[in-house]
């Protein structure tokens, strides 16, 4: 309970120290376990088994060395406060749900996500990956599958799976806000500057930043991961501006793009909404937000126009 909630310190996978709520069940023993946000946040390690939740954090002396945990909880409780301070929502159902994540999934598991019920991260080959969430954009893009599920709900397949991509990835940069890339911090440690994609040009990581280039074929659930380009791109160009396809962009900033995005969520996009919709959600989101003639709506529909999607 609250009567027992303290500030631990722990090392990052990435060398950092970081401080994150744990609960003090003894002198020796504290727990991943964080009740003073919603129904709380809770950390598990699946010590490289595939059995979930697994077995609740501990630590006997507050100084947490699991680096892979340490990020998981620290950044599951970062992305709850942005979604609590930026969108007033309280956890991925706005009814305070409690955070379960886990980490140390499976063996070499170049994967994370989110299983209908909390969040899973492996600690990747470190080849590919190093453990998946030391990526504050990968924990926040799991967390935001979880909002989309319980809004839009938008399905995982072809365009709409592909919004359900790119709306993760844009909330993604929208809490790791030091860049437009997504899995920087965790992707191929031995490549230094790669990323897993790019918001900013999707084409680096082999992705369309316009529908005309959209993929059409099965694979991957008919290209989520891919066609979420298109989107992502229009969402940097409506925050940052720019200039693509012979289309000029005036730049509205990061936090009124992220406002139109959680309110087309939120209020206006469903299961089935393809990108066409999406246009139209967003320049809806934007009228209702800032008024029919203004900046944000004139950058909306340009943003879309460069991209190809009427
Ligand atoms: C690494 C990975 C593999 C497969 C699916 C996802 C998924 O969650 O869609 C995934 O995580 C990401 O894309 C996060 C953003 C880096
Ligand atoms: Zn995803």
């Amino acid at each position: 309970n609250m009567l027992h909630e303290i500030t631990g310190t722990g090392t990052g996978v990435l060398g950092d120290t970081k401080s994150f709520e744990v609960t003090k069940v003894s002198n020796n023993n504290y727990t991943a376990k964080d009740t003073t946000r919603g129904k709380g946040i809770e950390t598990y390690t699946a010590r490289n088994r595939t059995t979930l939740p697994g077995t609740l954090g501990s630590d006997t002396d507050n100084n947490w060395t699991d680096g892979a945990l340490v990020d998981a909880h620290a950044y599951a409780q970062k992305t709850y406060d942005y979604y609590k301070n930026a969108h007033n929502r309280n956890s991925f159902d706005n009814n305070g749900a409690k955070l379960i994540s886990t980490v140390h999934y499976s063996n070499r598991y170049n994967n994370a996500f989110w299983n209908g019920t909390q969040m899973v991260y492996g600690d990747g080959d470190g080849s590919v990956f190093r453990p998946l969430s030391a990526g504050l954009d990968v924990v926040a893009h799991e967390l935001t599958h979880a909002v989309t599920e319980r809004t839009a709900n938008l399905i995982y397949q072809n365009e709409s799976g592909a919004l359900n991509e790119s709306i993760s990835d844009i909330f993604g940069a929208m809490i790791d806000d030091d860049d437009w890339l997504m899995g920087e911090d965790v992707y191929t440690p031995g490549t230094p500057g790669d990323a897993l994609r790019s918001l900013e040009d999707p084409t680096v990581a082999g992705d369309p930043d316009h529908y005309s280039d959209r993929y059409t074929g099965p694979n991957d659930n008919g290209g989520v991961h891919t066609n979420s380009g298109i989107n992502n791109k229009a969402a940097y160009l409506l925050a940052e501006g720019g200039t693509h396809t012979g289309v000029t962009v005036t730049g509205i900033g990061r936090n009124d793009t992220a406002k139109i995005y959680y309110y087309a969520l939120t209020n206006y996009l469903n299961p089935n909404s393809n990108f066409s919709a999406m246009r139209q959600a967003a320049i809806q989101s934007a009228t209702a937000l800032f008024g029919a003639n203004s900046q944000q709506v004139k950058s909306v529909k340009a943003a879309y126009d460069a991209v190809g999607v009427q």
